[in-house]
């Protein structure tokens, strides 16, 4: 098991025994206009959905220098300062790896939103996100997100990733382990 995961404090034994990948995933927020930015997928895993700015956690860095990095590397955007707000968990039928993704905002950040070879950045309001072009879980915890609270989520998919069989989701008052 990765050193950096937190799975053996939010899972079932079941879960932690299995391998576990990192992920990052950040959404930029300008308070000013109430407007998130999405980008949407050009390539790899989750291609043509509009998700937040994230990828696997190097081995070298720390899971918030990947958050960083990612933002980075997809948007053009460079975090000055970056919250955690959720951590999730998604398990794919026939696929023994858990995605491990933990989910920043960011409200403080330098540069401009640029188009590059992953993602195209689009602003959404935050009262007006196109679920129906997001991954099916977002629409469930971004409420949570909405109103400043803590979550922990576990979703199970179909092959088709698209199609939820099973979700556990919880408001937590940290995410420091
Ligand atoms: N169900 C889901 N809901 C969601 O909101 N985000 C998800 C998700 N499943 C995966 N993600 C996010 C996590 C992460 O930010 C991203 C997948 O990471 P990557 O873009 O790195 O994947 P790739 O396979 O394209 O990797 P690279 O080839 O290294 O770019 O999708």
């Amino acid at each position: 098991m990765d050193s950096r995961s937190v799975a053996k404090h939010v899972e079932d034994p079941e879960y932690v025994a299995r391998p576990h990948k990192l992920y990052t995933l950040v959404f930029p927020v300008d308070t000013a206009t109430s407007k998130v930015l999405l980008g949407m997928k050009k390539r790899g895993f989750g291609k043509d959905k509009l998700n937040g700015f994230g990828g696997k956690v190097e081995p070298h860095e720390t899971i918030e220098q990947g958050a960083v990095r990612e933002l980075q590397e997809e948007s053009g955007l460079t975090a000055t300062h970056i919250k955690k707000i959720g951590l999730l968990f998604f398990y794919f039928e026939n696929d023994p790896v858990t995605m491990e993704v933990h989910v920043y905002q960011s409200d403080r950040y330098d540069g401009r939103p640029m188009e590059t070879d992953e993602m195209r950045p689009e602003w959404f309001g935050v009262h007006e996100m196109p679920f129906e072009r997001m991954w099916a879980d977002d629409s469930l915890w971004w409420p949570y997100a909405l109103e400043n609270k803590r979550f922990v989520g576990r979703f199970w998919f179909k092959a088709d990733q698209v199609t939820i069989t099973r979700q556990e989701l919880r408001e937590v008052d940290s995410l420091e382990f």
